[in-house]
């Protein structure tokens, strides 16, 4: 569905932000893009969204170069995008009824009319917010609630893929699960494609099929992640998983101190 081949973005001296990338993401698919930060994975976002051009490398979208024009247009309806930040990405001037009503109209192909509460209802209902939501600006929202706005807005024009641009670091814990279920929940109704971009494996863990690990702009390991997070062939990609759980495969030496003593016993 997308496939990115040897994608190279270089912003001037130094090493490039991104080289030599490759990578895919099939239909239904929920594929993470791990690393640190400054790893690149922004860059490989915006590539992938149009709102950069990579120096050298393909990017394909069902089958077909993003370097074409009409492909281009093709892939801005069909590949939607989460920012980190849902406050900063909705307009404060706006109620709900506004922020979702701007993508269907765009994007619906009708003339004149606007889109109708049902249809906006129906949008919140798929993100699990009441419809009475409608008339809220965003100030009047939790950063939950904002968040789930968002993904309704990038819902609206009925995408093929979402880019989710570390889609819950600007939560706390239990809104990010809640909305971890949503996700999950969404991907199963609607047979979405996810791109979750991410520097937390536990994301990955939780819902992604498949994870890409990059470090200094380069992809260091990829594979499903139950091989990736049981059979780890890479150092970034141990240090990142650190954090997450304790390797299976290095079990903790038993201290000198233990050992003796249970020679003792
Ligand atoms: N427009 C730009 N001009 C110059 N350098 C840039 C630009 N955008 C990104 N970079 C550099 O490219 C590298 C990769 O940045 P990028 O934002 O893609 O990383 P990231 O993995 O998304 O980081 P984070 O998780 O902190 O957002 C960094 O060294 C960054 O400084």
């Amino acid at each position: 569905m997308l496939s990115l081949e040897g994608i190279t973005r270089n912003f001037g001296a130094g090493r490039p932000a991104v080289a030599d990338v490759s990578f895919d993401v099939g239909a239904s698919e929920i594929v993470g893009l791990v690393g640190e930060s400054g790893s690149g994975k922004s860059t490989i976002a915006r590539c992938i969204l149009g709102l950069e051009r990579p120096d050298s490398g393909t990017i394909r979208w069902e089958g077909r170069s993003l370097a074409d024009r009409t492909v281009r247009r093709l892939a801005r309806r069909e590949i939607q995008t989460v920012f980190q930040d849902p406050r900063s990405s909705l307009n404060p001037r706006w109620t709900v009824r506004a922020i979702l009503s701007e993508p269907l109209d765009n994007w619906s192909g009708r003339t004149g009319r606007p889109a109708r509460t049902a249809e906006l209802e129906a949008l919140l209902h798929q993100v699990s917010l009441a419809p009475d939501l409608l008339a809220r600006y965003p100030h009047e929202l939790s950063t939950g609630q904002c968040q789930r706005i968002c993904i309704a807005r990038a819902l609206a024009p009925g995408p093929k893929l979402l880019v989710l641009d570390e889609p819950l670091s600007a939560l706390d814990v239990s809104v990010q699960a809640r909305i971890l279920r949503m996700l999950h929940d969404l991907h199963r109704q609607r047979r979405l494609s996810f791109l979750v971009i991410t520097h937390d494996f536990a994301v990955v863990r939780d819902i992604c099929h498949r994870v890409v690990v990059i470090d200094a702009g380069r992809v260091v390991e990829t594979g499903a992640v139950d091989d990736v997070l049981d059979h780890s062939t890479s150092d970034v990609t141990r240090s990142l998983l650190g954090n997450v759980l304790p390797f299976p495969f290095t079990p903790p030496q038993a201290s000198p101190r233990l050992a003796v003593s249970r020679n003792d016993g």
